[in-house]
């Protein structure tokens, strides 16, 4: 069985109801305040979430008590979160890392304590993920998000040109994988890297390591735990150049990183290539996601499973571009209907 989930902040609307009923018993948390908290729709220019004003520590074990307490009583139980104190420092190796580091291990602490497997995190320096177009006219009218490259790489710069270099991101990457994996095994809690979104070179001179199969290979290698593991986002692996010059397929990645080293995967699909994409309706894009489930199957992965980002459907605001709530019921019952002709019925397992 997939560990089927959707990803909510911890701060109830009554359309959570929908999600349950659609079958998802499991959430993948943020942090209430904290980065991609503040991050996650500001990026694509939109309002989206507000946070609480809570006096709390948001990656403490009192802050995530308190968030688990408020999905149990909706029903779900907290099985990862995506979401962490500020890491900009780690990312790009600066005075000050030693602190985040700190916060990011205290986060690791927290969630063995109390029992939450799972912790995903990017290396997404100043910004998280961005596209140039969040109204794109899909099916039926529908509403996806999409990018244009030379249209976001003519906006305002985010750090001069050369200032950060690539290997710099390396090395801090390698610097904060000593410090954190060790942790991560002593409290039983799986990392799980998110790919650059989109997975492109650099963005307004911030260099994006995080964006080839190649470079998801080298992260394995620099820390080989099965608690250094990925995210396996894959509208993003989709963009990537080994995949889109057909090297390697998104069904053959799955089987080749396994379930050592993907405890978490977002589902969802593009049309397009990282110069030119629009995200698609899960059953609409590019990538044969029938075989993707039977990889997951064959590959005996139980995990934690959701969509990721969905279209915006008739009568919803769009206000949350990727994370309205009518696409992401389609989106629920489809993964299910591919597990179960993968997995096999409950009742026949
Ligand atoms: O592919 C992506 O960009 C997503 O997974 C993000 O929307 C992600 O959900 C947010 O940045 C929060 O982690």
């Amino acid at each position: 069985m997939l560990q089927l989930s959707e990803f909510l902040p911890p701060r109830p609307e009554s359309s959570w109801k929908l999600i349950r009923q659609a079958g998802v018993d499991n959430v993948v948390g943020v942090l209430n305040g904290a980065e991609q908290d503040q991050r996650m729709f500001a990026s694509v220019g939109s309002a989206g979430w507000k946070p609480d004003d809570r006096d709390e520590v948001p990656w403490s074990v009192a802050a995530l008590k308190h968030n688990m307490e408020i999905y149990e009583k909706w029903g779900f139980t907290l099985i990862a979160t995506e979401d962490t104190a500020p890491m900009d420092k780690i990312r790009l190796g600066l005075d000050g890392r030693d602190e985040q580091i700190d916060q990011f291990i205290e986060q690791i602490r927290s969630l063995g304590h109390l029992g939450i497997p799972t912790m995903a995190y990017n290396w997404m320096a100043i910004t998280t993920w961005g596209r140039t177009d969040t109204r794109l006219v899909d099916r039926g009218g529908a509403f996806v998000t999409g990018y244009n490259q030379k249209i976001a790489q003519a906006g305002p710069a985010l750090a001069p040109e050369g200032e950060i270099s690539r290997e710099q991101m390396w090395d801090a990457l390698d610097y904060f994988l000593k410090a954190v994996v060790p942790e991560a095994e002593k409290a039983g809690v799986r990392l799980a890297m998110h790919p650059d979104d989109p997975p492109q070179q650099i963005d307004r001179g911030v260099p994006r390591i995080m964006s080839s199969v190649a470079s998801y290979r080298r992260l394995l290698e620099m820390a080989p735990s099965d608690y250094n593991g990925i995210t396996f986002c894959q509208g993003n692996f989709a963009l990537m150049s080994e995949v889109i010059d057909g090297e390697v397929a998104i069904p053959e990645l799955i089987r080749e990183f396994g379930t050592a080293k993907i405890p978490f995967v977002h589902f969802r699909d593009v049309k397009g290539t990282v110069e030119d994409f629009r995200e698609t309706f899960h059953d609409n894009g590019q990538t044969d996601m029938a075989e993707c489930l039977r990889a997951y199957h064959d590959i005996g992965f139980e995990g934690a499973m959701r969509p990721d980002h969905v279209p915006t459907l008739e009568g919803e605001t769009n206000d949350r571009p990727g994370y309205e709530m009518l696409g992401r019921l389609f989106a629920i019952g489809y993964i299910r209907g591919l597990e179960h002709a993968a997995y096999g019925h409950p009742s026949a397992r």
